[in-house]
């Protein structure tokens, strides 16, 4: 075992990499972890847009995206306020020659807005240099390549990536050392992609210590597949959550997946505070010294055919932690009585709800449900969230009794929610111990 260098600024890291039969690097706890305890935070080597690269025309945002969080700085992706003297210090790049804010809204066509002068030099000396401006540029006018989004998006990726060999060749030489390898015969999105920036916009000749070729278009598009984290936009209860950046974070990128979390990462992207684009993990309950620490990848609600099809496809992985080989067995059930795989979803929080609550709290000796109680305590209860809840940091090494999710946001104080909805439920629930998660999320009744 090694330890990860700048994985804590602390003296005593909480963490260290660990290399574990069939799972690859991994990052276990190298010391008893508290619940709440802040493991990792990271910063990342790049950071892109998860927008198309041609933006609608302000008549069709509406329909597309929601509006309000359409314009960010592309520098530090907070969001930009609506046009609005408020909003005067947005500057666009210097190579987009009208001023925002003229006829009342941002130039929908300016590739690079920034919040403020500063995070425009900032980017114009990193990320947005004089190439990556001239290539996006010239991609976002490049008629095949808008035919596909999926396609743009990795296009900024790799003009982002390109670009990181050229400014920083340590950061790319991370890059390179992240899990992800160019396929034997590159897939079309590497062939198609490689051949638009060689003939658009090849990367300048002071990149040519790491090249330019198919092989490594293929290998960074692996990379970048396995490794990035989604920055998302803030959560709303009416409409599916998107994507506004992608990160990929050095340290980060060494958690593997398991489908029953013991630590959850935050992202706070338009805090005021410097490190935005920062994620910071945490572990949702305590953990003994040498146990794995494991994101999940996606949110847990996911069904068992769903989560183990994603890790395929995606991940090139075959799950095999608690959860699934528990759920192995009832998802067959399941399938077999309804014969519809999509109806898994809907019939997911039933399954949960159908399950003996006694059973989830370990009351009763039941393996049919073991891990009830993680979603019961540890899943956010709101429509639609689905996030993961931890507690804040400890103080003094004092548990929290806050739990924070981390998709929408809420703050649940855990021994408030017991004094009221105990008096709502006296009698049913509260003698079990864990009754005030149950009320809490909201689970009975499914
Ligand atoms: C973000 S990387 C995690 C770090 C990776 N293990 C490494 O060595 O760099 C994601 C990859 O880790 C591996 N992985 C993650 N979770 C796993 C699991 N539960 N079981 C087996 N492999 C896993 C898969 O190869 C996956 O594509």
């Amino acid at each position: 075992m090694s330890e990860v260098e700048n994985i804590q600024t602390t003296a005593a890291p909480l963490v260290r990499m660990a290399e574990i039969e069939g799972r690859g690097r991994a990052l276990v706890a190298s010391q008893p972890l508290r619940a709440g305890q802040i493991v990792l935070r990271d910063s990342p080597i790049i950071v892109y847009s998860a927008l198309p690269l041609k933006q609608p025309p302000p008549s069709q945002q509406q329909q597309q995206l929601h509006s309000s969080n359409y314009y960010y700085c592309s520098n530090c992706f907070k969001i930009l306020q609506p046009w609005t003297t408020a909003a005067a210090s947005v500057v666009s790049c210097p190579a987009y020659s009208a001023s925002p804010g003229l006829g009342g809204g941002y130039p929908h066509d300016a590739h690079a807005l920034f919040c403020n002068p500063n995070c425009r030099s900032l980017a114009l000396a990193s990320s947005h240099s004089p190439w990556v401006c001239e290539a996006l540029t010239r991609l976002s006018d490049c008629p095949s390549l808008l035919l596909h989004q999926e396609r743009q998006v990795q296009a900024r990726f790799l003009i982002a990536a390109y670009n990181l060999a050229v400014v920083s060749a340590s950061d790319f030489r991370t890059l390179l050392s992240l899990q992800g390898d160019s396929p034997a015969q590159p897939e079309d999105a590497a062939l198609f992609l490689h051949s638009v920036i060689s003939s658009l916009c090849p990367p300048p000749q002071s990149s040519a210590v790491f090249g330019f070729s198919l092989g490594l278009t293929a290998s960074l598009l692996a990379k970048d597949k396995l490794n990035a984290f989604g920055l998302m936009e803030p959560f709303a209860q009416d409409r599916e959550r998107s994507v506004r950046a992608y990160g990929i974070y050095p340290n980060a990128s060494f958690f593997n997946h398991d489908c029953l979390p013991n630590a959850s990462r935050f992202d706070y992207v338009d805090a005021a505070a410097e490190r935005n684009t920062d994620i910071i993990v945490r572990v949702i309950h305590d953990v003994p010294l040498g146990r794995e620490i494991c994101l999940s990848y996606f949110p847990v609600n996911q069904n068992y055919s769903d989560r183990q099809r994603r890790l395929r496809e995606d991940y090139g992985f075959t799950c095999e932690c608690d959860r699934c080989k528990v759920e192995a067995n009832w998802s067959d059930l399941e399938e077999e009585e309804d014969g519809d795989e999509e109806a898994m979803d809907e019939d997911w929080d039933e399954n949960m709800a159908n399950k003996d609550i006694e059973d989830a709290c370990g009351v009763t000796e039941d393996n049919d449900f073991p891990h009830a109680y993680f979603f019961l305590r540890y899943m956010c209860n709101r429509k639609n969230c689905w996030g993961t809840l931890a507690p804040l940091p400890p103080s003094d090494s004092n548990p929290s009794c806050i739990m924070e999710c981390n998709v929408c946001g809420s703050l649940k104080n855990e021994e408030e929610e017991e004094a009221i909805e105990g008096s709502l439920e006296a009698g049913v629930v509260l003698e079990n111990p864990f009754s005030l998660s149950l009320i809490g999320l909201g689970i009975r009744g499914g």
